[in-house]
């Protein structure tokens, strides 16, 4: 099997609503989005030929939706009263609502689930800080 990795990061804040420490708190992180994909077979001809994909297509595709994650307020959805919500972007803060809690191991599946429609994805890894990853992959 063949494997292609590409990355991109993004910057974002958030926070872990019903956390018992300091990240209940909104604070940032450079996230940084892994993603590999698969392949048993490569392009058999043309200017593609010896390869699984274009690499450049690959991260023009990621980078585009990893981007959209760039410099905002990233917030589980109902976890801020629909008054402060309301008042933030009121303010023309970015916020991004999500039907998830914003940990690693949840964008990872986010992030899969998203290039996966595109690209046959093996996994995805989302470091949160340069030591700590979560990764997500499916069983075979
Ligand atoms: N399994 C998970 N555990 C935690 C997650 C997560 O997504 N999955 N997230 C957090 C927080 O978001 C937090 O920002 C991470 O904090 P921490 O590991 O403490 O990272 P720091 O680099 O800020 O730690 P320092 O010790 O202050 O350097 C918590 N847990
Ligand atoms: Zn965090």
């Amino acid at each position: 099997m063949y494997i292609l990795q590409t990355e991109h990061s993004f910057d974002s804040a958030h926070f872990l609503k019903g956390y018992k420490g300091k990240c209940a708190n909104i604070h940032g992180h450079r996230w940084r989005v892994v993603v590999e994909i698969k392949s048993d077979a490569l392009v058999e001809n043309g200017h593609l030929r010896g390869m699984v994909v274009d690499f450049g297509d690959l991260k023009k595709v990621v980078k585009e939706f990893v981007d959209f994650h760039d410099h905002a307020l990233i917030v589980e959805k109902n976890s801020l009263s629909k008054e402060l919500f309301n008042m933030l972007q009121g303010e023309n803060f970015r916020l991004i609502e999500v039907e998830f809690r914003p940990t690693a191991e949840n964008f990872s599946k986010y992030f899969y689930d998203e290039f996966n429609k595109k690209f046959d994805v093996k996994r995805v890894i989302v470091y949160e800080t340069p030591n700590n990853s979560a990764i997500y992959e499916e069983q075979r």
